[in-house]
């Protein structure tokens, strides 16, 4: 058995009146994640780390930010194409495990609806996805609202 680790972080800026998605859930907040997808910092973030464990590059190599089919897309559908790029090399997931730093609004009430997106979309079992998440403490971008980040590490596998 062959293992991989990956490792995967993302950065979004805030803007007010702006969805604001995080592991495909809407947080229905008063500010939002921008970007050229939905922004989802917590999806790019395992992205991320599963293409780097298979070592093809990140996520803005493959999901250019400036290719119109990427424009505002769900980013459950990034995950998936990027499952499927680790797939053809014959890899599969061992597990995720992320972390989200924002101030605001609270995480935790949503950490099974995001899990169970996961899940569903690329076919693995919500017992092999973690994700956690604190605030900055009211430091720095973070803490002002500005912006939210996301690391993720995840595990990959084959004969
Ligand atoms: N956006 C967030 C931030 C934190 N949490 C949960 O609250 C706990 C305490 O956070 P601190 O940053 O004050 O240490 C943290 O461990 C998380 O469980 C959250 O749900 N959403
Ligand atoms: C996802 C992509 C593609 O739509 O765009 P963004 O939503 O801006 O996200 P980012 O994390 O900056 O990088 C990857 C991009 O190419």
């Amino acid at each position: 058995m062959k293992i991989k680790v990956g490792f995967g972080f993302d950065v979004h800026q805030l803007k007010d009146a702006h969805p604001f998605i995080i592991g495909g859930v809407d947080l229905g907040h008063h500010k939002g994640a921008f970007g050229h997808s939905d922004a989802d910092v917590l999806l790019h973030a395992i992205c991320d780390a599963l293409l780097g464990a298979a070592n093809l590059g990140d996520i803005g190599f493959h999901f250019k930010n400036t290719d119109p089919q990427w424009k505002g897309v769900s980013s459950i559908l990034l995950l998936q194409e990027t499952v499927k790029l680790i797939t053809e090399k014959g890899w599969e997931i061992g597990n995720i495990d992320a972390m989200l730093c924002l101030e605001a609004p609270k995480i935790n009430p949503h950490i099974p609806q995001m899990k169970a997106n996961i899940a569903s979309a690329i076919a693995i079992s919500e017992e092999d996805i973690s994700i956690k998440a604190t605030t900055n403490e009211t430091m720095g971008f973070i803490g002002r609202e500005e912006g939210v980040v996301a690391y993720a590490v995840c595990l990959i596998q084959k004969n």
